[in-house]
């Protein structure tokens, strides 16, 4: 019988790597369980917040001793596919992709950066950290060969669009886009606009006055 996964609001997702956060530093400092109060006081969510969102996962705390901490945090990992390894190209190798692509971090939240891709003479042909930047005209071929699912997109703005499509053209099934243009949603792949200027603008609305 096929079993469909659970539909998991998008405010919930995004909380959950901040519980895995906190209970990956409980574990290394060897706490053995922890209730969704304590949680609630490092993190500031409401404790019933945090309990709804983990029974998605379906973990249930014990009364009066609340989670296991190792056994969340394994839930966590998995639920979040920080565990499986997604293997991804990076297209547009110039400051941030190149950066990206440098960074040893992603790798631990299961982001496999395995090729960059560009239009650049001066980079094609090159390599990054150990991994290969081909031609942008061979980006289908290539992401066969490479069994890449993902793309994250730091192209200039207005070479966007063409990228994004060129990427869903050669099979790509998720788009990680830095660019500011803004990528509409499709059933056909997974969307994540991303911009760290969007949290500076909060930062400073937020700044005492
Ligand atoms: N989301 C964020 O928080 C954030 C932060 C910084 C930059 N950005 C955006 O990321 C993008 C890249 O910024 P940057 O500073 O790295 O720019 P950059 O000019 O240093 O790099 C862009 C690279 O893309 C390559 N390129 C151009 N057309 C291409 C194509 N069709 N296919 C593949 N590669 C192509 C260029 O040769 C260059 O190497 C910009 O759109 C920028 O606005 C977003």
């Amino acid at each position: 019988m096929e079993t469909t996964a659970p539909y998991v609001p998008e405010p919930a997702i995004r909380r959950l790597p901040w519980y895995l956060a906190c209970v990956s530093r409980l574990r290394a400092e060897g706490v053995e369980y922890v209730s969704s109060t304590a949680i609630s006081h490092q993190l500031n969510v409401d404790s019933s917040q945090i309990a709804k969102d983990l029974s998605y996962l379906n973990i249930k705390g014990k009364t009066r001793i609340g989670y296991e901490v190792k056994e969340l945090e394994r839930g966590l990992l998995d639920f979040l596919g920080f565990h499986r390894e997604h293997n991804a190209v990076m297209m547009g190798v110039g400051s941030l992709g190149a950066a990206l692509m440098a960074d040893s971090g992603l790798s631990r939240y299961g982001l496999n950066i395995v090729a960059g891709f560009d239009v650049n003479p001066d980079v094609v042909g090159t390599r990054l950290g150990g991994k290969p930047i081909y031609d942008y005209s061979d980006l289908e071929r290539r992401v066969r060969e490479l069994d890449a699912e993902i793309a994250v997109i730091a192209v200039p703005v207005e070479s966007a669009a063409e990228v994004a499509q060129k990427c869903v053209d050669a099979g790509i099934k998720a788009l990680w886009n830095f660019t500011p243009f803004h990528i509409k949603t499709s059933p056909a792949v997974a969307i994540q606009n991303t911009s760290i200027y969007a949290h500076l603008a909060v930062m400073y609305n937020r700044m005492p006055k």
